[in-house]
């Protein structure tokens, strides 16, 4: 009998909130992220952010409605599925009324308007930045009705991680991660703690030049050796050990000499058109470190000065992208990660 009443409470609350809520807009953001860093495949990753603030990520607005739907807007809307159950902002959306579903929480529907900003098949984290602003979003609108949000952000980082790996083959989190929380995350996957934000040098350019060509994420983790060598093995671990200290310490050289790729460039590189040549400018005109971005086509460099960065974006722009919708960015990292904002103001 008193839980009754104060699950009718509860309801009665709820529906004060929806009412509050109905003909509000709530739109949310996610960076494009850059896995790997060379140095950490699967386990770093960082969020970007161009500095001259073009948009670089996904948005999803979230309104109350009396079913749920999705509307696929945006520069990349006609490169997805046109069955929109198969966008994973829709499987997003119902794995989270599910898992609320089966503890009693019964929500209103919403309709979601994805903004697809990202290009699919980029080595930029597409599909990570679709989930992460479409479950960031679905928490923090849910949260608005129900009074509090309905999941803590090491279980929403779960979900993120689980339903990005229905796309690309398997669970890594090196994308919505730092998506989500912002900055350079490294991977600790354990019960409690899934990932760690780690400290930057906060001068350093990070270029992204996308080619405009597709690679999926999931052919290119298909191309990979099932084993590494055992020297391979240390490199890769020392690596990243050091990499992570040079950090705190803020030694930049040390940290610079670390960050090459073992594991993943040898075999990605040859889908990747003029990837050799880009390296050679980019080293020889002041880059720190040069790699594939997550599984490619977009490369990254790595500059401690404007100058040089702006300089190898745009030898990018002219000798490395291959078609009309390839772009290249000078970006610094996006400290904020996933945000929402009033739709409506
Ligand atoms: N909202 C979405 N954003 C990106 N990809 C999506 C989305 N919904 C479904 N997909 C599908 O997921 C796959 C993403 O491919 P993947 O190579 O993992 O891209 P990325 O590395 O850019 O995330 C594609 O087959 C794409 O059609
Ligand atoms: N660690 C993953 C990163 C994939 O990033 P994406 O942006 O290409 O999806 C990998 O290297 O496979």
């Amino acid at each position: 009998m008193e839980a009754r009443r104060v699950m009718s409470k509860q309801n009665d609350m709820q529906n004060v909130n929806e009412a509050v809520m109905r003909g509000k807009v709530l739109r949310a953001f996610a960076p494009a992220s850059t896995g790997n860093v060379s140095l950490g495949f699967d386990l770093l990753g960082a969020a970007l952010k161009p500095i001259d603030g073009t948009v670089l990520g996904d948005e999803v607005d979230l309104e109350l409605a009396s079913e749920f739907s999705l509307v696929v807007k945006g520069a990349f809307a006609h490169k997805l599925p046109a069955d929109h159950d198969t966008n994973i902002v829709t499987r997003c959306y119902r794995h989270f009324i599910k898992v609320l579903g089966d503890k009693g929480i019964v929500l209103p529907a919403v309709k979601m308007t994805l903004h697809k900003h990202l290009p699919i098949g980029s080595g930029l984290g597409s599909s990570a930045a679709s989930v992460v602003a479409a479950l960031h979003g679905l928490n923090e609108f849910y949260a608005q009705v129900l009074g509090e949000v309905p999941f803590n952000q090491h279980q929403l980082l779960l979900i993120m991680g689980e339903l990005e790996g229905q796309i690309s083959g398997s669970v890594h989190y090196d994308n919505v991660a730092p998506c989500y929380l912002g900055g350079l995350t490294l991977m600790a996957e354990q019960a409690d703690t899934l990932a760690l934000q780690l400290p930057t040098f906060k001068h350093w350019y990070w270029v992204a030049c996308y080619s405009g060509i597709t690679v999926s994420t999931a052919a290119a983790r298909e191309i990979l050796p099932k084993q590494v060598s055992m020297p391979d093995t240390l490199k890769f671990g020392r690596q990243l050990a050091v990499f992570v200290d040079a950090l705190y310490r803020q030694d930049e050289k040390l940290a610079v000499s670390m960050m090459t790729d073992v594991i993943a460039e040898p075999y990605r590189k040859s889908l990747l058109p003029y990837f050799d040549e880009s390296r050679q400018f980019a080293m020889q005109n002041g880059a720190l470190a040069f790699g594939i971005s997550g599984s490619g086509p977009t490369v990254f460099a790595v500059c401690d000065n404007l100058e040089q960065a702006q300089k190898i974006s745009l030898w990018l722009k002219e000798n490395y992208i291959q078609n009309d919708t390839g772009f290249s960015h000078v970006c610094q990292l996006d400290e904020q990660g996933a945000v929402v904002k009033n739709a409506n103001a």
